[in-house]
């Protein structure tokens, strides 16, 4: 069987599951990393068994920008496994977005899976799904990939239930720079900064000016791609408002368990 993982991921998180879950499939496995705008250039095919998905939530959705990008992605009656990765919030609608997808394009989904990832705004007073995936998240990756594979030997191409999000409807409306609102840009320390422009390689929206180092504030996602690239740690960054950083400190720190839909 021949598989394609294609995967966005800022910070790491999303790129250490689908490591994972590569591990429990038979066959050639062949990973397009989508994070950098140049590799969002080049035009999506499908020439694989499987294709997995595997996206960051952003504000409970997928992000608009990867999601208008995989699109154009038509699958011909190939299946399909979707993958969120969240930090410990909520997933929101990312899943049934993804169901959207599938029907559209002409997918057939056959799996789905919500994955916990250290939330990128994880501090030392709120280390929210800090450390995350872990050795057990890892383990149930792979448990995931597993169960992929052993359903398509089995021939059941049925397509699982996915939760109903109970958020409003207008949340998919919402601009992807939209948590500049809740967090503050990503500030840069002089001192610091020896203008290696690693954080001007690293950003996933190329919001970063090479000359400058400044960040554009409607372009920005707040990733934290830069701030944590950062080799002198000269980028910082901090949620803007206190009672968002009070729903962040109380809502994430209970540990949420990763869920798979089959
Ligand atoms: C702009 C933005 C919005 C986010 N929104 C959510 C959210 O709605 N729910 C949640 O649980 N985590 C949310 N997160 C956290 C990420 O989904 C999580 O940290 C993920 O593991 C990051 O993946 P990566 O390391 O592959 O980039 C958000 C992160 C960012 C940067």
């Amino acid at each position: 069987m021949k598989t394609e993982i294609i995967y966005f991921s800022a910070t790491g998180t999303t790129k250490a599951i689908v490591t994972a879950i590569s591990n429990g499939l038979n066959g050639k496995v062949h990973f397009t990393d989508i994070t950098l705008p140049d590799k969002r250039k080049d035009v999506l095919t499908v020439d694989s068994d499987l294709v997995i998905i595997a996206i960051p939530v952003y504000g409970e959705r997928i992000p608009h920008f990867l999601f208008d990008y995989i699109k154009q992605l038509q699958g011909n009656g190939t299946l399909l496994a979707a993958v969120s990765v969240y930090g410990n919030m909520g997933f929101g609608i990312s899943l049934e977005q993804f169901k959207n997808f599938a029907e559209m394009n002409k997918f057939r989904l056959i799996a789905a899976g919500a994955f916990i990832g250290q939330h990128t705004y994880a501090s030392n007073e709120a280390p929210v799904a800090y450390g995350r995936p872990d050795v057990q998240d890892m383990q149930q990756a792979e448990l995931f990939a597993e169960s992929i594979q052993k359903k398509i030997d089995m021939g059941n191409f049925a397509c699982p239930e996915i939760p109903k999000c109970m958020l409003p409807g207008f949340i998919t409306e919402l601009p992807d720079s939209g948590t500049r609102f809740l967090v503050r840009q990503p500030r840069i320390y002089r001192t610091s900064c020896n203008s290696c422009g690693a954080c001007v390689q690293k950003c996933p929206v190329g919001a970063i000016d090479p000359e400058t180092l400044k960040i554009s504030e409607n372009k920005c996602l707040r990733c934290y791609a830069c701030v944590k690239v950062c080799p002198k740690a000269a980028r910082t960054a901090r949620l803007r408002l206190p009672f968002f950083r009070t729903i962040f400190y109380h809502a994430g720190m209970k540990r949420k368990e990763n869920q798979i839909f089959l």
